[in-house]
C-alpha cells in the first residue's frame, strides 16, 4: 500500500520533534529512514503505526487518511528493536497470538503461523521457547509474528541494532527476502548507513526533524543534495569555494601525478589500511573543508602498493572536474 505523508508534524512541548515533513513511499517499495539520534525518525514511525498522536498533518496510508484510526485498524505492523516475544509461549503459539485475539480456530492459525515461521526459517524450532533461542531466531520469530496478520506495511523500529555485526549483515538480507517475497511495503528505522544503502528502494535522510533527502540509494551516494547527507553518508568530501560548496567522492580523488594541473599540495596526516582499500587523511591549506575533519582520499590496496605514502609525506591532491558536485545547501 502507498504511504503519504503531508506536512507531518510532531511537537513535544517547545521541541518539534518532527517538523512538516512531507513523503510518498511507493506501495511495495522498502524504504529507510536514515539520520542521527534524535532526527526524529521513530517519532515519524510512530505516527504511521498510530502509537503517536500528530501535531499537525495527515498520514495516508493506501486511499485514506488514517489520522482517526486506531492501530490495529491502520493496516500495519510494527516491529521493534526489543523482540518482546512472551516467554512462556512457544514459537509457534507467539507467532499464532495476533491470530487468537482475533478468534480463529486453532488448526487455522496454526498453519498460518507455521507458514509464517517456514518464511523466516524457523519451522524447525517452532515448538521453542524465546529463552532456548539466539538473538537472531528471536527475531526472526518477532519478524513472523508482526507478519502473521497479513500487513499491507511493515514498520520497523532498529531491528538489526541488537545483533553482533556478522548476524546483522545476515538478517538484513532475510529482511531484503522476505519483503521482496511479500511484495509489501517496509518502513525501518535505522542510524546506519549501510543498512540503508543495502536495503532500500528508497533512503530518507533526515536530521532534525527535516527531510534533508529522499530518493535511491544510489542518487544519494551520488548526487548528495546536502553538506549534511554528504557527510553523514560518508565518503564523500565537502569543500568550499568562494560562492557555494561541492562534495567530491573520496574515492575519486586523484593524488600525485595524475592530480592534474589544477591540484593542490596536501600533506599526509594519517594512513589507515582497510583491506582492500587504503584511506588517506590529507591536509590541503588550498582548500577549505568546512568541517574540522581532514580531507579523505580513498586508494586501492594495488594503486597504494605501488605508490606508498606515510604521514608526513606532501603529495599533489585533486579531481576531474566532472566529479564535483554541487550542494544545494
Ligand atoms: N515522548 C517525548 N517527549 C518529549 N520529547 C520527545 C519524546 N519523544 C521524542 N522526543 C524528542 O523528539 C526528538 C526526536 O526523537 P526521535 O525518537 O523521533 O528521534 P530518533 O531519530 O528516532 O532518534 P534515535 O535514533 O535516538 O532513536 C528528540 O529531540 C527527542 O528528544
Amino acid at each position: 500500500m502507498d504511504i503519504e505523508l503531508v506536512g507531518l508534524t510532531k511537537r513535544y512541548g517547545d521541541t518539534l520533534a518532527v517538523d512538516a515533513i512531507s513523503l510518498k513511499i511507493r506501495s511495495g517499495s522498502y524504504c529507510c529512514l536514515l539520520g542521527p539520534s534524535g532526527c526524529g525518525k521513530t517519532t515519524t514511525l510512530r505516527m504511521i503505526a498510530g502509537h503517536e498522536t500528530v501535531t499537525s498533518g495527515d498520514v495516508v496510508i493506501g486511499p485514506k487518511a488514517v489520522g482517526d484510526l486506531a492501530p490495529a485498524r491502520r493496516g500495519t505492523a510494527m516491529m521493534f528493536q526489543s523482540y518482546a516475544l512472551f516467554p512462556h509461549l512457544t514459537c509457534r503459539d507467539n507467532v499464532a497470538f495476533g491470530l487468537r485475539m482475533r478468534g480463529m480456530p486453532k488448526a487455522e492459525r496454526n498453519q498460518r503461523a507455521e507458514a509464517m515461521l517456514r518464511l523466516v526459517q524457523m519451522e524447525a524450532l517452532a515448538g521453542r521457547l524465546p529463552a532456548q533461542l539466539s538473538g537472531g531466531q528471536q527475531q526472526r520469530v518477532a519478524l513472523a509474528r508482526a507478519l502473521v496478520t497479513g500487513p499491507k506495511v511493515l514498520l520497523l523500529d532498529e531491528p538489526l541494532s541488537a545483533l553482533d555485526p556478522f548476524l546483522r549483515v545476515r538478517m538484513r538480507a532475510e529482511l531484503k527476502r522476505i519483503q521482496t517475497e511479500l511484495g509489501i511495503t517496509f518502513v525501518h528505522v535505522t542510524h546506519s548507513q549501510d543498512e540503508a544503502m543495502a536495503l532500500a528502494d528508497l533512503v530518507v535522510v533526515m536530521n532534525g526533524g527535516r527531510i534533508e533527502q529522499a530518493a535511491d540509494p544510489r542518487t544519494v551516494f551520488e548526487r548528495p543534495a546536502t553538506a549534511f547527507v554528504a557527510r553523514f553518508i560518508g565518503g564523500h568530501n565537502v569543500i568550499a569555494l568562494p560562492d557555494h560548496r561541492i562534495a567530491v567522492r573520496a574515492d575519486r580523488m586523484l593524488l600525485g601525478p595524475e592530480a592534474g594541473p589544477d591540484a593542490v599540495p596536501a600533506r599526509v596526516v594519517a594512513v589507515e589500511y582497510q583491506g582492500s582499500a587504503v584511506h588517506l587523511g590529507l591536509e590541503a591549506p588550498d582548500l577549505a573543508t568546512d568541517a574540522a575533519a581532514p580531507l579523505l582520499a580513498i586508494v586501492s590496496d594495488r594503486a597504494f602498493a605501488e605508490r606508498p605514502l606515510a604521514p608526513g609525506d606532501t603529495v599533489r591532491v585533486g579531481w576531474q572536474a566532472g566529479e564535483a558536485h554541487r550542494l544545494d545547501a
